[in-house]
């Protein structure tokens, strides 16, 4: 590991915004790891990747971040490859309405108990060096959607724990961020078979027919955006209508 190169980790990132994110960061010389539970997928996007970019730039180990133990062993084997963590990409969602728990664990959950394990690691007082973490939530975090709204208790849940972690008067002194991004409709196999996951499944057909999709690119460029500009507690929207951070 050359000193100085920048180390990330995405959860959820063996395929389609975290895959594209895994992408894009090692396009501007980050090293990567990517934490996913299908492993397939997973090996797929770690084989090609290290062939477009080079052997060792970036590791996929398996994980469900349902389970802790998973987690906490991930976060190890990501620090033992890259030497530390400077962004933490807590992304890995699904939608499944007729499976409240699973949805509110891995969606909410999940991403509460990797932010403890991650901060632990960046704090300055404990050897680490700072560094930034980001949520992704949804647009389904801001406004109420009557088809799917155990998924919007579950983003909005996001906005409120991220907003309120980062004001910790301890995280700032820590030198770590938190922030959060709230992607409108997105081009990727998320949005495809959901026929059985929710009961009103043709309302939530006829909101992307009018809003359309974003590109994938659109919500990677946010990302990059929140790495960049560091505004610790801040939420950036992203949808037809452009980027925008949200007012508090
Ligand atoms: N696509 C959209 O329209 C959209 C819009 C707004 C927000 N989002 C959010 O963006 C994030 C990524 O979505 P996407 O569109 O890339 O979805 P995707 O389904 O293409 O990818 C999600 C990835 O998460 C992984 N994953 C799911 N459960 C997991 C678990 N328990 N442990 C580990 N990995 C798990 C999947 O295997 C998959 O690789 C999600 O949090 C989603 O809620 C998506
Ligand atoms: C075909 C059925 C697909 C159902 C999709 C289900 C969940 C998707 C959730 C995503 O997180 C997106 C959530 C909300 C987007 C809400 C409004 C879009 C507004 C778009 C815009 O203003 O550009």
């Amino acid at each position: 590991m050359e000193a100085g190169s920048r180390c990330a980790v995405i959860t959820g990132g063996a395929q389609g915004i975290g895959r594209a994110l895994a992408e894009e960061l090692l396009r501007n010389q980050y090293k990567v790891c990517i934490l996913d539970m299908n492993k397939d997928a997973g090996e797929n996007a770690q084989t090609e990747l290290n062939k477009a970019f080079g052997d060792g730039s970036i590791f996929f180990y398996a994980c469900d971040v349902t389970k802790n133990s998973d987690l906490e062993s991930a976060v190890k084997l990501c620090i033992e490859s890259l030497g530390r963590i400077d962004v933490f990409v807590n992304n890995a969602g699904i939608v499944n309405e007729y499976n409240p728990s699973l949805t509110v664990s891995v969606n909410l959950t999940a991403v509460i108990q990797a932010c403890g394990i991650v901060i632990e690691h960046m704090r300055k007082d404990k050897g680490g060096s700072g560094g930034t973490i980001i949520n992704v939530s949804s647009i389904a975090g801001l406004v109420s959607l009557p088809f799917i709204p155990i998924y919007c208790a579950t983003k909005s849940g996001l906005l409120s724990y991220t907003k309120a972690v980062a004001k910790q008067a301890e995280i700032a002194a820590q030198g770590i961020t938190l922030s959060c991004i709230c992607p409108g409709f997105t081009d990727t196999a998320f949005v495809q078979n959901l026929e059985d996951k929710m009961p009103d499944f043709s309302t939530a057909h006829k909101a992307i027919e009018h809003t359309g999709l974003l590109k994938v690119q659109a919500v990677t460029d946010g990302i990059l955006k929140l790495i960049k500009d560091q505004k610790n507690g801040s939420i950036l929207k992203v949808s037809a209508n452009g980027t925008d951070y949200v007012p508090e």
